[in-house]
């Protein structure tokens, strides 16, 4: 919630030429006082379901401690789905009719695992567009994760993803960009991202079709970049979600397939992520994994308790910066009814007023 200029002092002029949200004591008594509505389009594999959940619903209520969040979990068809995450779905989830029905001030779309070579091959590229057209006439402000931002920028702006030689995958040091963004004003400029793909859409690409880079890291690409409006598409390529294990968790995955002849080269470390200590363990299972694949042996368990404890979350205190800029920015400007994007008075082109 931003400062209320309720006196002459000057630190709220200097304040807001320096870009902070300052509102007039007459905007602030007129300003409608309510929860904010925000969707979780959850388009995570079974096993990825309730994990995914838990992080973006733990970023958002984390973000700010002072304003109410309903969150709206729902998905699409499209997606190889088992009994248990049916029931789950069934039984938790909202239905896209609903969804449409009462509105949303904002919305998140979630990553996803992709079986194609081309995204618009997948069965769920269809019904996410469907999702996603609806939203950008009637929702304030999309957030969209790694598959996510992939899909929906070759939807908008018919840019292909490039596929990576290897995989991006670890967690990497991002500087802001553009210091003057109100997504990004007044957080740290530079921090930690995780990221884990195959494929990129390079800053080139962005830039020539108007998107805003906000945040980037040499080594990992850009992580946060906007629609050129300014706001109503937010695009990340990484996971601020994540949580600490997330990596361990893939990285534990993708030793299993290993093992289990599906891949045939041992996968690398995540780079930056594990201390000294987590490699040495996992150097020493890595010779039990290989020499129980080769000798068709049974596997132990790879050593995640003892790994656990040592691993760092050096993403999450801006990853809530973030987000409490985006849904600040959403309460500022959404209508009253939530069915509505903007408030009389807001641009639709550029409604930050940027
Ligand atoms: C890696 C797995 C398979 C691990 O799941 P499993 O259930 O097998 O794990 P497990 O060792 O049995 O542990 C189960 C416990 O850990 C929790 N758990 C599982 N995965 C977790 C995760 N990623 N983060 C946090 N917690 C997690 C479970 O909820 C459960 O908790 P309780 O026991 O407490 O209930 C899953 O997380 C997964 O599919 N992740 C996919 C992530 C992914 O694909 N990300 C890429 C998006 S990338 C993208 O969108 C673009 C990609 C591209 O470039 O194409
Ligand atoms: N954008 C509204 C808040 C949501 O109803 C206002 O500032 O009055």
């Amino acid at each position: 919630m931003p400062l209320v200029a309720h006196t002459e002092l000057p630190t709220f002029r200097r304040l807001q030429e320096e870009g902070e949200e300052i509102l007039t004591p007459e905007r602030a008594t007129h300003q409608s006082i309510r929860e904010l509505h925000i969707g979780l389009l959850n388009i995570m594999p079974d096993a990825a379901l309730e994990a995914t959940e838990r992080q973006f619903f733990r970023l958002v209520g984390a973000c700010n401690q002072i304003a109410q969040f309903h969150v709206h979990p729902f998905t699409i068809d499209g997606l190889e789905r088992g009994p248990e995450a049916l029931a789950h779905i069934g039984k938790y989830y909202e239905s896209f009719e609903q969804i449409k029905r009462d509105g949303l001030d904002a919305l998140i779309i979630s990553g996803a695992n992709v079986t194609h070579d081309h995204l618009q091959e997948e069965d769920f590229w269809r019904p996410l567009t469907e999702v996603f057209e609806w939203a950008k006439e009637n929702v304030t402000s999309v957030l969209c994760s790694c598959l996510a931002t992939h899909a929906l920028i070759q939807h908008c702006y018919g840019v292909e993803r490039t596929r990576l030689p290897a995989k991006r995958w670890g967690v990497y040091s991002h500087k802001v960009v553009d210091r003057s963004h109100p997504l990004v004003a007044e957080i740290n400029t530079r921090f930690d991202v995780p990221h884990s793909r195959f494929n990129e859409v390079f800053r080139s690409d962005m830039e020539k079709h108007g998107l805003k880079v906000l945040v980037a890291s040499d080594q990992a690409g850009v992580h946060l970049a906007v629609s050129p409006d300014g706001f109503r598409i937010v695009f990340f390529q990484g996971h601020p979600e994540y949580d600490d294990i997330s990596l361990l968790k893939e990285y534990k995955r993708e030793v299993l397939r290993y093992y289990r002849a599906e891949r045939d080269d041992y996968p690398p470390y995540p780079e930056h992520y594990f201390d000294e200590a987590a490699q040495r363990l996992l150097a020493d299972y890595a010779s039990h994994v290989q020499a129980a694949r080769h000798g068709g042996r049974q596997l132990k368990a790879m050593p995640e308790e003892q790994i656990v404890g040592g691993l760092d979350i050096t993403w999450r205190d801006s990853a809530k910066a973030v987000f409490n800029n985006w849904l600040g920015k959403v309460y500022q400007i959404t209508n009253e009814d939530r069915r509505l994007p903007f408030m009389d008075g807001v641009d639709p082109h550029n409604p930050l007023g940027l």
